[in-house]
Parts: C-alpha cells; sequence; structure tokens
C-alpha cells in the first residue's frame, strides 16, 4: 500500500508513457549516474553488505553452477557499465552490449579502446578475480572481457524487434539485463510486454540473468533530473517472467541498509533472477 501511494505520488508530476521515457532518457548523464551508483557506499569492496559486491557474488554463483553456457550473451540495457559482464566473459566469447542511447554506448567503446578518462572499474575487476580464485590478475581479466565484447549495438527493449535495424546471425543463448525493463517501463503492462519483446532474443533452453530495483518509484540520472521507474517486487517479477514462457531457477533479494540510500532514488531492495526459457 505504502509504494503505491509513494508511487502516485512521486509520479503524479511526471507523464508515463514510452514516448515520455524515452524523452526522459534525452538528459541521462553517463558520468553522474555512474558517480551515483558506482562508486562507495553502494560499491564498497570493503563491506560484505554493500550493493555492488552482492550483485558481483549473485552473478558468479550463477555462471559457476555450469548450466549457463553457449557463445553468444547479450547485454540489455548495458547503460555506461561493465561490471555486469564480469563473470559472464569467463563463458561466453561473442558478448553484444546493447544500449538506447548512444552517449552510453560511447562511453563502453571508450572503456574498450583503453582511452584515457574513462570509469575505473579496476576495483570491480579486481574483486571479480577474487570471487574466480584462479589468481587472475585484474588486466588478465579486463584483456579477457574486451576480447569476448564483440559489438555495442542500439536497443529499444519497446519494440517487438528489440534490436532492429541489427540482424542476429544467430540467437542468444544468454540474456543479462541489469536495472532496465522497470528503469525505462512506464507501466507493468509495458514491463510485461518489454519481457516479451526481449523473449525472441533468446534460444529455447537459454537463460535470462537479471538484476532490478525494487520497489523503486524514481531514480536521478542527472544533477537535478529524476525520472519515474515502475516500481515492482519478487511476486511482479517471477510471475511476469514466467507467464513469459520462463522457469525460475533462482531469485534471490538485497535489502538497502540505511547508508546505501544515498539519495539519488528511493529503491529499498536489489533483486537477481536466473531465469531459463522453456
Ligand atoms: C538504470 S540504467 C542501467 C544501466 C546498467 N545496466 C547498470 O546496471 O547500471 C537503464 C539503461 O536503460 C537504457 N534505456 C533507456 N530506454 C531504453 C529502451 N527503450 N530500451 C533499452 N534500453 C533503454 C538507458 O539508456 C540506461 O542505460
Ligand atoms: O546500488 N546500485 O548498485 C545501483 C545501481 C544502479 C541503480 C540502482 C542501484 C538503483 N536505481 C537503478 C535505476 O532504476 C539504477
Amino acid at each position: 500500500m505504502r509504494s503505491q501511494r509513494r508511487h502516485s505520488m512521486e509520479r503524479a508530476d511526471k507523464e508515463v508513457s514510452v514516448a515520455a521515457m524515452k524523452e526522459y532518457y534525452k538528459q541521462f548523464d553517463p558520468r553522474s549516474y555512474l558517480r551515483y551508483n558506482y562508486i562507495p557506499p553502494r560499491a564498497d569492496f570493503t563491506r560484505t553488505d554493500s550493493i555492488v559486491p552482492w550483485k558481483l557474488s549473485c552473478l558468479h554463483r550463477a555462471f559457476q553452477e555450469g548450466d549457463v553456457h553457449g557463445r553468444t550473451l547479450i547485454d540489455i540495457g548495458s547503460g555506461p557499465t561493465i561490471y555486469q559482464l564480469l563473470s559472464a566473459c569467463e563463458h561466453f566469447s561473442n558478448i553484444i552490449m546493447t544500449d538506447f542511447l548512444e552517449v552510453n554506448r560511447q562511453e563502453i567503446r571508450r572503456w574498450l579502446h583503453g582511452e584515457p578518462d574513462t570509469f575505473d572499474w579496476t576495483a570491480f575487476l579486481q574483486h571479480a578475480c577474487e570471487l574466480e580464485g584462479k589468481g587472475c590478475s585484474w588486466p588478465e581479466k579486463a584483456k579477457r572481457l574486451r576480447t569476448a565484447i564483440h559489438d555495442v549495438i542500439p536497443i529499444d527493449v519497446h519494440s517487438p524487434n528489440p534490436l532492429h535495424p541489427y540482424s542476429l546471425p544467430e540467437l542468444a543463448d544468454c540474456l543479462v539485463s541489469s536495472f532496465c525493463l522497470e528503469a525505462v517501463s512506464p507501466d507493468r503492462t509495458s514491463f510485461q510486454k518489454a519481457l516479451t519483446n526481449l523473449g525472441t532474443l533468446l534460444k529455447p533452453n537459454g537463460h535470462f540473468l537479471m538484476i532490478g530495483a525494487l520497489d523503486e518509484s524514481y531514480y536521478q540520472v542527472a544533477d537535478g533530473v529524476h525520472i519515474p521507474v515502475v516500481p515492482v517486487d519478487q511476486e511482479f517479477v517471477s510471475a511476469t517472467l514466467k507467464s513469459c514462457g520462463y522457469e525460475i531457477c533462482t531469485f534471490q533479494c538485497y535489502t538497502l541498509p540505511q547508508d546505501m540510500k544515498v539519495g539519488v532514488d528511493d529503491v529499498a531492495g536489489i533483486f537477481f533472477v536466473k531465469a531459463k526459457k522453456k
């Protein structure tokens, strides 16, 4: 009840439609977004209760189970971040990153090309190496990730053909998506439709690894700029995945400690779900 009331209050002043969401994203600033979410306390590798270490451990475990493998993996709504692929690159040789905004695709390409003045992912790379425990160094991990990422292309999850005009040579064996569907959909119906659209990219028996925000109604995309998020909970995400033809393999939730609420959103928790397309 509380989240619905806040949800209606927070979003009351914003028009919510697919077109409106696309307009809001014109204000997205990659550097600000990284600063809001990917530095301590949210990315503090000395703390076991920090959000990013929790996300990386979920992804590490999902791949360690050994049933997620193949050649092609597509990362949906990559944004300006690469952390979500640190485990995936050990298991997939053809990774395609995607985002709606050229500014984000450009940020990724600059990192791929080792250009100066890009976001420093060293601590994330080091943490992934520690999780894997194979004595890999972070420069080796960075090299492996750069080698596995073969493309950075546009995507619109609200399109029935999300990658148009890019044509996939083969369907993906795995989809990864972090903080995308609930952050780009005006309502729960659009979330479900977008999930259906993404299903056209994935082979039967392929896996979908999704990270998302729980009970969030807005987030900051640039200084002074907040955009609406459709609040979702575990029940809705699970039911929507099942209605779209997935079985749930794992569903884990993280509740934000008070000091992880840094004023850039009203997220209450984070979910990680590993699902398999029937
Ligand atoms: C909250 S960010 C998530 C970024 C990153 N995956 C992460 O884990 O932090 C949401 C991303 O969705 C992208 N986006 C916005 N509209 C989209 C759409 N219609 N289809 C796909 N991605 C979209 C934005 O450009 C942004 O990079
Ligand atoms: O703590 N985090 O690692 C983190 C990273 C990204 C995002 C959030 C939290 C919460 N808001 C979403 C947008 O819906 C984006």
